[in-house]
């Protein structure tokens, strides 16, 4: 493009050079905007390079040996040449800045297309995405690079689907790892994503036995990582989610303490993820190449060559079967239509995303008040003199996880009631269903309740009726036996505010929280439902659960859930009950700001600096909201972290105070 290739064309040391790219850039060429993603290792901006838009990834440099390492992979993408890979369009490798541009790729890493937005693709993308993301790592392996790293967070997708293989800071080349082979193990890079801080590179779910028994990450690791990837996507499932075991998986991989258990039944006891089901349409030859993929020995694996070659038979046998149209979702609630004889191959299914599930409640939400769980609140429809004015903004961030399970809406202005705001974060667990059916059924139900005559009401039902939907869908879904993960049982927390004139009323389940700003001080209008709470604790025994203290705090029944009230967990029901606690506020003209967030935030940051935080930031409520997640994640929240701010009055105004 249009940038110069200043000569000589090398880096700082002078072990960097490409013919193509530049590799030192005058400062006007470039700017770096908003940060797209926080790796462990790096952050990744949106810029502009010479006007065009750009991805940054800036890594964080914090020892000269994560110097050292900024070269090596600096060296090796310069050698790096294949459409299945995205190389950098030019690097900056001089002090004080250490760069590497990429072309943006506007659609989320696969990772995120799969988890977050519930991407169900079919057989055709698939197998599209698997080949070219096999001939990625033939090439790779034909140079004598092994990735060390293969996952779908680093495999970035174009906007036909295409994927582009990412992250080499990793890397190595074979013969280097021969010398190294037990100092790879101390991990010249920090793991990324995983929970082995120290001792491990890669990410635990994608590792393969010999590297979880500290051997030799061999090209044949890579064809696990890629196996354990493939079907991935053919699941949607990131893999050990769908396990329930005593030590049930999931609460293994969100307890960071235990993963040992889970490297244990990988290496001995041969646990693999669930593979996908033949019965969609997915070709065996297809499912027993994944096999080989992961399988324990390393010499029973293909190499890339045959895996290509494999995919390219598969390929020709479904355009014979029309592989584009089917869609491959196990877990899906689908409808198989009766199948021609003929046409045994073709299963059709609805397709179906959590969102749209909840979404289509508002379809069947009844505006009768049928609930009877909820005391009437005094009417509160006396106009009065204060009116807040209002403005608010969100931000959400997966921060250091892996998937994001946060989910959240904003509602102003409720049915043209211009008096009427709604808002609310959800924070699931043990998946993202709860969470992602939540955001569109709450408002969904709020629309339809008599909310400016009984507000608190009016919430109280919405989260009793999608809770109870939830789990009923969820039922059905699990009865329509292509579900192959036995036992599901996805919840999430939430909280939800509705502003009615100067009325404020709080809902929460849960361990989200919002404050109220009055004059300079935090008022905390939620309480969290926490099963160290002994209050919670008794009401969930009086109900019939269990609490136990498990390793470092208490925790609800098997699944060893630490919130005692959610949406869904149906296996825990009606201990841990769906039955928000309220609370009722009047606006006044002291308030200034409300803040509203996942757990991910008040783990990292107090309410009274979260306050103090807003004092020194721009008044616009989605840069505060931003700013309070970046700053959580900075100190070190693990969690996913989703904000609102809401300002209460003119911000001009907000502006003077401080
Ligand atoms: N060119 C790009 N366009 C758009 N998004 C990108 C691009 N490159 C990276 N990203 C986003 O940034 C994320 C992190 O990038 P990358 O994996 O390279 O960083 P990292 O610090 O090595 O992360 P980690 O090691 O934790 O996986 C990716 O998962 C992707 O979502
Ligand atoms: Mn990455
Ligand atoms: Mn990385």
């Amino acid at each position: 493009m249009g940038i110069e290739i200043l000569e000589p064309n090398t880096c700082i040391r002078g072990c960097c050079t490409s013919p193509s790219i530049p590799l030192h850039l005058p400062p006007s060429s470039y700017t770096l905007l908003s940060p797209i993603a926080r790796g462990s290792e790096s952050v990744v901006y949106e810029g502009t390079l010479d006007g065009t838009r750009v991805a940054v990834k800036k890594p964080i440099l914090s020892t000269s040996e994560d110097i050292n390492k900024f070269h090596k992979e600096l060296q090796l993408l310069c050698k790096l040449d294949h459409p299945g890979i995205a190389t950098p369009i030019a690097a900056h490798a001089k002090p004080p800045n250490y760069m590497f541009f990429f072309k943006l790729f506007e659609s989320p890493n696969l990772a995120q297309k799969l988890h977050v937005e519930e991407w169900i693709p079919t057989l055709n993308d698939a197998l599209m995405i698997a080949m070219q993301l096999a001939k990625a790592l033939q090439y790779l392996h034909n140079l004598g690079i092994v990735h060390r790293d293969v996952k779908p967070a680093n495999i970035l997708l174009d906007k036909n689907l295409c994927p582009h293989l990412t992250d080499f800071g990793l890397a190595e080349y074979k013969n280097d790892l021969k010398r190294v082979s037990t100092e790879n193990w101390k991990s010249s890079g920090k793991p990324t994503g995983g929970f082995h801080k120290k001792n491990m590179v890669g990410t635990l779910i994608y590792m393969a036995p010999e590297i979880l028994r500290k051997e030799l990450h061999t090209e044949k690791s890579d064809v696990y990582s890629f196996g354990i990837s493939i079907n991935e996507l053919l699941t949607g499932v990131v893999p050990y989610t769908d396990l329930r075991t005593e030590a049930q998986a999931h609460t293994v991989l969100e307890m960071n303490y235990t993963e040992q258990q889970l490297t244990a039944a990988v290496v001995s006891d041969g646990l693999r993820p669930v593979l996908a089901a033949e019965d969609l349409g997915i070709p065996s030859r297809l499912l027993s190449m994944i096999k080989k993929c992961w399988d324990a020995d390393p010499n029973n694996r293909p190499a890339f060559d045959d895996i290509v070659e494999e995919l390219d038979l598969v390929m020709e046998h479904g355009k014979l079967k029309k592989a584009e149209d089917i869609h491959i979702r196990p877990y899906n609630l689908h409808v198989v239509q009766p199948a021609g004889k003929t046409d045994h191959f073709k299963a059709y299914q609805e397709s179906f995303s959590w969102f749209t599930r909840g979404e289509l409640l508002a379809r069947s939400a009844s505006s009768a008040n049928d609930s009877g769980l909820i005391t009437r609140c005094e009417s509160s429809d006396k106009p009065s003199a204060y009116h807040p004015t209002m403005s608010w903004g969100s931000y959400a961030t997966c921060g250091r996880r892996e998937t994001m399970e946060d989910t959240h809406f904003i509602l102003p202005h409720i049915c043209d009631e211009k008096d009427a705001y709604a808002f609310g974060i959800f924070d699931g667990h043990r998946g993202a269903a709860a969470a992602a059916f939540s955001s569109r059924a709450v408002p969904a139900v709020l629309q339809t309740s008599d909310f400016m005559g009984s507000p608190a009401n009016a919430l109280a039902e919405a989260f009793i009726k999608t809770d109870a939907a939830f789990r009923k869908e969820l039922d059905s879904y699990r009865k329509s036996n292509r579900c192959i993960q036995k036992d599901w049982h996805p919840g999430c927390t939430a909280i939800a505010i509705l502003i009615v004139r100067n009325k404020l009323f709080v809902a929460n389940i849960g361990d989200c929280r919002v404050i109220l700003c009055r004059a300079g001080n935090p008022i905390a209008l939620s309480k969290d439902h926490v099963a160290s709470c002994l209050q919670e604790r008794e009401r969930v025994i009086r109900q019939g659960g269990q609490v136990h203290w498990q390793v470092d705090t208490w925790r609800v029944g098997l699944p060893a859930l630490q919130v005692t009230r959610s949406i869904g967990d149906d296996d825990l029901k009606p201990a841990v009950t769906a039955e928000p606690e309220i609370t009722e506020s009047t606006l006044c003209p002291e308030d200034e700001f409300l803040v509203m967030a996942s757990d991910g935030l008040w783990d990292a940051i107090s309410s009274m600096e979260v306050i103090n935080i807003i004092k020194d930031t721009v008044k616009e409520p989605g840069m505060c909201s931003k700013r309070l997640a970046t700053e959580a994640v900075e100190r070190g929240s693990k969690d996913n972290i989703t904000v609102i701010v809401v300002f209460l009055r003119p911000v001009s105004t907000a502006e003077r105070i401080y």
